[in-house]
């Protein structure tokens, strides 16, 4: 990462909105009427505070994910639809490498929702497909793309409950490298994953 492109206030408060986009994507989910109604006033007079006085948002954590101009002179900001800060779509996650094994946690709320209850299975393996990712990065220098994933829901996952997602890799070959994880509530593996991850051809 190289410089900046945004000053750190614009940052904060990019990633307090992003903030703001999913406590309401929840309240959407499990408030209605008057409940929601004071919900969405409350974020609406937090957005306005923070757009018109800069020190609302003095004492929030230093951004995460700033946007930057990337080595090769692009401005560049993370999209990812994990780990951005900055899109509402992301949970949020905290990564930690520790030797080969990658750790992932965060904790699920409606918006990630299937039956009652229980995570949606298609978020469980974007969650195993972003891990089993950041575990293959690790070991290589080049870029890789998942090329075959493996889930297997051996319990049901739980909403509002944290969820430990670790990854490793167990292969590689070439241009093939294969990685397994699971999902874990508390103690319990509730989801496990494999899968292929390739590089792409050298160009020639
Ligand atoms: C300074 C750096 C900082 C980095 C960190 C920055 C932080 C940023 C954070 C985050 C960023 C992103 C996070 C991503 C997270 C999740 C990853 C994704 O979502 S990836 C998108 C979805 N996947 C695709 O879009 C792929 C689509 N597929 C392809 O493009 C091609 O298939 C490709 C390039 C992957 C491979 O194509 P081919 O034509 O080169 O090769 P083929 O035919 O597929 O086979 C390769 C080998 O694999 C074997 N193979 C294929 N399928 C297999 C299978 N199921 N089992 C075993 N082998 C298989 C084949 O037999 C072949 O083997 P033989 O080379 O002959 O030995």
């Amino acid at each position: 990462m190289s410089d900046l492109v945004e000053s750190r206030a614009d940052s904060t408060l990019a990633e307090f909105t992003a903030d703001v986009c999913r406590r309401l994507a929840s309240g959407l989910l499990d408030r209605t009427g008057d409940d929601l109604r004071d919900l969405v006033a409350q974020e609406v007079d937090g957005l306005r505070a923070a757009l018109s006085d800069p020190s609302f948002l003095d004492t929030a954590d230093a951004p995460s994910d700033p946007p930057f101009v990337s080595p090769k002179g692009y401005t560049t900001i993370n999209t990812n639809p994990v780990t951005s800060r900055r899109n509402p779509l992301a949970p949020l996650v905290t990564i930690e490498h520790d030797g080969d094994v990658v750790e992932m946690t965060t904790t699920l709320s409606l918006p990630y929702q299937g039956p009652r209850g229980r995570v949606h299975g298609g978020y469980a393996a974007v969650l195993l497909d972003h891990v089993l990712w950041h575990a293959v990065r690790s070991r290589l220098d080049s870029v890789s793309f998942t090329r075959s994933l493996t889930i297997t829901y051996e319990q049901a996952l739980p909403i509002g409950t944290e969820l430990t997602m670790t990854g490793r890799v167990t292969e590689i070959d070439g241009r093939k490298t294969f990685a397994a994880g699971e999902i874990k509530a508390g103690d319990v593996v509730c989801v496990r994953g494999e899968g292929l991850w390739v590089s792409p051809r050298p160009r020639t």
